[in-house]
């Protein structure tokens, strides 16, 4: 366990100069910020994949597993910035005085917190460098590959957000999502990182409970922006931004991005139903980068058919918008599921015609099509990962459970979750009631405690933004429905 001295002074340059901060030897006058936590969902997408990457509308939903990140600010002294992801065993530390900050803040090149990044920038790309070369060196070349994607989603946010006055901190994190399963495990995590560096450069206010959801609208807006830039470090591609947008929002949303220099159209959904969903992972492990090119390659190879594919989902995902809207849908009778389950069907048919299914995806489709229990697509994006089933009312457990058992037997992985979840929440400071109270009344969460909690219960337990009793009151969410 790494002995932290805890007594950091946090602060940053969102105020939009680019002006050099005072030097380091001069007493500074930012209090210094308490050990928070920020938390955000995973997400299925329930129509839309693929498609939306080339401008369709999609339709993603927030889940109840979600990403956990602790931020520990350090003493004065010590000028280093540590990552914990105990996840995929990543550890990892940098000197603060040796990573480039002066490429990131030349003119031309310096951003701010306000600013909309649409693309990654090559010249940043490639001062990074040498800083990510050093990340698992003793790992093999795919561990040191996730180890290096992750790495570079936080350094290109700090070197971006921040300057070289940046306190000295650790970032630990944990988190309940499923790797690479499709339910949006890197846009949880750029999320988080977008969020928590936004706070420690003090440039987000809230969220507080009567905060005007005009304000809440703008805070979700600016953290949206820097987890899409994170996303796009992630995958190493152009990402769409669906995943992080809802991972920011919370709820349920239509999502469209049909010009990539501007911000997408995104609809909320907040009274998506709570729909009969059975969530399954195939354990087949994937890359979005890898099911994204994919459908780059088909459509250099076949533009007209691939356009009519994706032209095809689009309508698919604007049917399903249409219908959930309806005043008579109800996600109990079997008309409206019935209606719902064939447009997840045909999207399902389109999405193998891309050539992002996968055998262990088609062998879920084919049990549940086999028992006559519901309609099932992938979700995500595809190669793996997992599948939802919209199951029909009235389906016998017997049914059911001869489903579980085959699926179980042939080590699928069955996730219970709700959809519709909150999106980004902080705690701040790192203190929660957990029936373990002292005397002010709360248990302050620190590194050591947080890297025992033992497994997904451990996490949600110790920190989950959801108590035995419901909402667990200190974590604040940014409210932004009207
Ligand atoms: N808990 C975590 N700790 C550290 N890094 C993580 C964690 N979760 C995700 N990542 C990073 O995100 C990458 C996975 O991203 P990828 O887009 O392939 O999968 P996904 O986000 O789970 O699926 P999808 O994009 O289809 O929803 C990992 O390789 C890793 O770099
Ligand atoms: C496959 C994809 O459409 C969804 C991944 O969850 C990629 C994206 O939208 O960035």
């Amino acid at each position: 366990m790494e002995n932290v001295e805890v007594n950091g002074n946090g602060n940053g340059n969102g105020n939009g100069s680019t002006r050099r901060r005072a030097p380091l030897n001069r007493k500074q006058s930012t209090p210094m910020m308490p050990a928070f936590m920020v938390s955000a969902p995973g997400k299925v997408i329930v129509f839309g994949e693929h498609a939306v990457v080339y401008g369709k509308a999609a339709i993603a939903a927030a889940v109840s597993l979600r990403s956990y990140l602790l931020v520990t600010a350090l003493s004065k002294s010590k000028r280093t910035i540590s990552l914990r992801f105990p996840d995929i065993n990543l550890s990892h530390t940098w000197n603060i005085d040796d990573l480039p900050w002066s490429t990131f803040s030349q003119p031309g090149k310096k951003k701010y917190y306000y600013d909309l990044v649409t693309a990654l920038d090559p010249e940043l790309l490639a001062a990074m460098k040498p800083h990510l070369a050093t990340v698992s060196l003793d790992q093999p070349d795919d561990i040191r590959k996730v180890h290096q994607s992750s790495a570079s989603c936080f350094l290109y946010l700090l070197l971006s957000l921040g300057s070289q006055s940046f306190p000295g901190c650790l970032y630990t994190l944990r988190s309940t999502i499923p790797i690479g399963a499709g339910l949006g495990s890197s846009a949880s995590i750029s999320v988080c990182l977008a969020a928590a560096l936004l706070l420690q450069i003090r440039t987000l206010s809230g969220p507080h409970p009567d905060q005007p959801s005009e304000e809440a609208r703008l805070q979700i807006e600016r953290i949206n922006r820097w987890a899409f830039v994170g996303e796009m470090c992630i995958h190493g591609t152009i990402a769409s931004g669906v995943d992080n947008t809802v991972a920011t929002q919370g709820k349920a949303v239509v999502f469209q991005r049909t010009d990539y220099s501007k911000p997408p159209r995104v609809k909320p959904l907040w009274n998506f139903p709570e729909l009969p969903l059975l969530l399954v992972d195939t354990r087949q492990p994937k890359s979005t980068a890898v099911e994204v090119a994919k459908v780059a390659a088909l459509k250099k190879a076949h533009p007209q058919i691939t356009e009519s594919i994706l032209h095809a989902i689009d309508k698919v995902s604007e049917g399903a918008a249409e219908l959930i809207g309806r005043d008579e849908f109800d996600s109990e009778e079997m008309a409206s599921l019935e209606d719902l389950g064939k447009l997840m069907t045909i999207n399902h048919g389109l999405l193998v015609a891309l050539g992002v299914s996968h055998p262990r995806l088609e062998r879920i489709r084919e049990l549940v099509d086999h028992e006559g229990i519901g309609w099932t697509k992938l979700t995500g994006a595809g190669g793996g990962g997992c599948a939802i089933t919209l199951l029909k009312p009235g389906v016998s457990p017997e049914k059911l459970k001869r489903l579980e058992d085959t699926l179980e037997r042939e080590k699928y992985r069955k996730f219970e979750t709700t959809l519709g979840c909150d999106g980004v929440g902080v705690l701040l400071p790192a203190v929660l009631k957990n029936g373990t109270e002292d005397d002010m009344g709360g248990e302050e969460i620190d590194q050591e405690k947080f890297l025992k909690a033992d497994g997904i219960e451990g996490v949600e337990e110790l920190v989950g933004v959801q108590g035995d009793g419901g909402d667990r009151e200190a974590w604040k969410f940014w409210r932004v429905e009207d």
